[in-house]
């Protein structure tokens, strides 16, 4: 993959700005109406949605699209259409990693193409990555409300129209070298609000400088999950909140409001083939867990599917640390919208030394070490000093 790199003009333009987006965030429950199901026989699945009485009046929040809009936080008409076309490409990402046909794709597309060439094959995108980037590129594009997309399949951010108010990073699907055992992916986003500032930089240059913001500025982070049930997930600022794909009407479905990531998991979810090449930070921490000596007197179960959105949401739910302490994961689209969206949880996003919101990225495909889960087990993590992987020396599988 060649880096894309423009030397950052030291800049005012890059202002802090409180990541609270949009300020007023209503509680929740609040005026939620979710689905509530029975199965009533074999097969036979009866949707109702009742309102909770201790709930009261208002407007009822049922679909994604009623969160983001005027009877739910009001996110503004611009991001509801970004989310609009967003949620749309993800359903035609769900339906193509379902698909019986998903491996004859390669044979339109070219087992070798996309843009990431450099590495070792595994980092080679597939050709559901290539089809799957098309399909948000072209829909964040039909939106008019994009003004730069940041990709993990492209070396280089790419301008879509002037007056777009937004900057969309993404990893279109992660975990994609899993599909062929059918094992769930994941789309990874982040949206920043159009740095006007830099309005009259040449194109590359402000492509790249907002595509550069640090992830306090983001505006909305989440992550769409393709797995037994498909799963939006994200947060606007408000909270996180997750929507499960109702295949009836081909809405996202509010099943999970307001997320709150336990104080503490017992599970920790790492590629544990790697210890010999973990420093002794690490290894003393994983020991401790494991044998139930750490600061929480139990023994920690390992969950690993090698899927990133799989292995956060896991822990979102059930709380613990997921990690990956080499430098691997991109700082840009992958590791800001799930610290952000950990944050929003109750959870903490790390480094192994700090807050993965403050970094300021440097390169578009920069990778780190990361950390994401429950805010004790991070802390404890941390305590350890010495755990981020410094020998990397790329794995074949
Ligand atoms: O080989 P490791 O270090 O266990 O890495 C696994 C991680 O790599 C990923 O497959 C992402 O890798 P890519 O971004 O190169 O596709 C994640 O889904 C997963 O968490």
């Amino acid at each position: 993959m060649q880096t894309s790199v423009i030397p950052l003009k030291p800049i005012s333009i890059v202002r802090p700005r409180p990541h609270i987006f949009p300020p007023k965030c209503p509680q929740f429950p609040l005026q939620i109406k979710f689905y509530k199901s029975r199965m009533t026989s074999v097969g036979e699945l009866i949707v109702n949605s009742q309102m909770d009485s201790s709930l009261g009046g208002g407007k009822e929040i049922r679909t994604l699209i009623d969160y983001v809009g005027k009877g739910g936080i009001d996110v503004g008409d611009d991001l509801v259409v970004l989310i609009h076309h967003l949620q749309y490409a993800c359903k035609r990402i769900a339906s193509l990693v379902a698909s019986p046909f998903n491996s004859s794709i390669g044979k339109y597309v070219g087992s070798s193409g996309g843009s990431r060439g450099e590495g070792s094959e595994r980092d080679k995108p597939k050709p559901l990555d290539i089809v799957s980037n098309e399909i948000i590129i072209s829909s964040l594009q039909n939106s008019g409300k994009v003004a730069v997309v940041a990709s993990e399949e492209d070396d280089a951010p790419i301008w879509l129209t002037d007056n777009g108010p937004f900057v969309v990073v993404i990893d279109p699907l992660d975990g994609s070298r899993n599909i062929d055992a059918s094992i769930p992916t994941g789309t990874i986003f982040g949206v920043y609000n159009r740095l006007m500032e830099a309005d009259n930089l040449p194109e590359e240059e402000k492509a790249l400088l907002n595509s550069l913001q640090s992830g306090i500025r983001l505006v909305a982070a989440g992550y769409v999950l393709y797995s037994s049930a498909t799963i939006f997930c994200a947060s606007f600022g408000c909270g996180a909140h997750a929507f499960t794909l109702d295949h009836s009407t081909g809405e996202f479905v509010l099943t999970h409001p307001s997320i709150r990531i336990p104080l503490r998991g017992q599970i920790y979810s790492v590629n544990d083939a790697r210890y010999f090449d973990w420093p002794e930070g690490l290894r003393r921490y994983i020991d401790t867990v494991r044998q139930g000596k750490g600061r929480y007197p139990k023994k920690y179960s390992a969950r690993y599917i090698c899927s990133l959105v799989a292995d956060f949401h896991w822990t979102l739910m059930y709380g613990g640390v997921a990690m990956n302490p080499r430098d691997h994961l991109r700082l840009v689209y992958e590791a800001n919208p799930l610290s952000f969206l950990a944050e929003q949880a109750g959870g903490k996003g790390s480094d192994g030394r700090g807050r993965i919101l403050s970094i300021q990225p440097v390169k578009l495909h920069q990778k780190l070490p990361l950390f994401l889960g429950s805010p004790e087990d991070i802390e404890e993590l941390e305590s350890y000093g010495d755990v981020q992987q410094k020998v990397n020396p790329g794995y074949e599988v």
